[in-house]
């Protein structure tokens, strides 16, 4: 449908829309009867550290909120996870309209967005241009998004976003604890092997979707959509919604879930 046409029109989506021969790309539909509880999973352990935060800047095709991964300050690790995982970015993705803009669905259910929380494997590796090509290097956190009531830790946010709205604009951004972003209970989770979702599209993802999503309202959800992908030189503007990618084959992947 036209929803698909539009994401697809970004010129992050010209060329190869898949790695060759790739067979865990993500997103996928999380088909909820099909899921393997595995009682060996633990709950997730998150030590975020709300001075790490650095900026927050429009790359032309979401916005990304950025963190010193420098030192092992905020970090991830438990749930599927063998290794500690440093906090590098977050970022969302979102429809022009309320009925789609996630990546990952559940029994094809679609979400408003969906937050992306990532981390790389700092016990393996030393940046995250190195453990983006490595099999256990990244951990990436999915959480939905639903309209509802105002989430308040979002709003300061979303006050940092008109400062942002072109392409490649960036401003300092500090003091912001992403852990006010994951939803209460972050024990009952999906977990698979996957990829990035935008190029490089590497398969080096050990993605982690929670059960539970979280509310943000409506005027909150519209300044994520005046945002443009565009930069400020070009004649065109174009409204930055639809950053999702199309939904990706299982190719026999297990996902497995943390609850029965
Ligand atoms: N959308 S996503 O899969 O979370 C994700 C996370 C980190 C990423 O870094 C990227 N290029 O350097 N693409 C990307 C996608
Ligand atoms: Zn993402």
């Amino acid at each position: 449908s036209s929803k698909y046409v539009l994401s697809q029109m970004h010129p992050m989506w010209q060329g190869p829309l898949a790695v060759p021969g790739g067979d865990r790309q993500s997103p996928i539909d999380i088909v909820v009867r099909k899921s393997v509880f595995d009682s060996k999973l633990k709950p997730l352990e998150t030590e975020y550290d709300p001075q790490t935060c650095q900026q927050i800047w429009n790359n032309g095709y979401s916005f990304l909120v950025e963190y010193d991964d420098t030192t092992d300050k905020s970090t991830l690790k438990g749930g599927p996870l063998q290794d500690k995982f440093r906090l590098c970015q977050f970022h969302f993705h979102w429809g022009e309209s309320n009925a789609w803009g996630s990546e990952h669905t559940v029994d094809r259910r679609l979400f408003p967005a969906e937050l992306h929380l990532v981390h790389w494997n700092s016990d393996k590796y030393s940046l995250f241009e190195e453990a983006v090509m490595e099999d256990n290097g990244l951990a990436v956190i999915g959480v939905f998004l639903k309209v509802g009531k105002r989430h308040e830790g979002l709003q300061k946010l979303v006050d940092a976003l008109p400062a942002i709205r072109h392409k490649d604009s960036i401003v300092e951004f500090t003091r912001f604890d992403p852990g006010c972003l994951l939803p209460a209970n972050t024990d009952d989770y999906w977990t698979y092997h996957g990829s990035l979702t935008t190029p490089p599209l590497t398969e080096s993802v050990t993605w982690i979707v929670m059960k539970q999503h979280i509310e943000v309202s409506h005027d909150q959800l519209a300044v994520f959509r005046s945002l443009l992908f565009t930069s400020a030189e070009e004649e065109v503007q174009k409204s930055m919604v639809n950053n999702f990618r199309v939904q990706q084959p299982l190719r026999g992947r297990t996902v497995r879930s943390s609850f029965t």
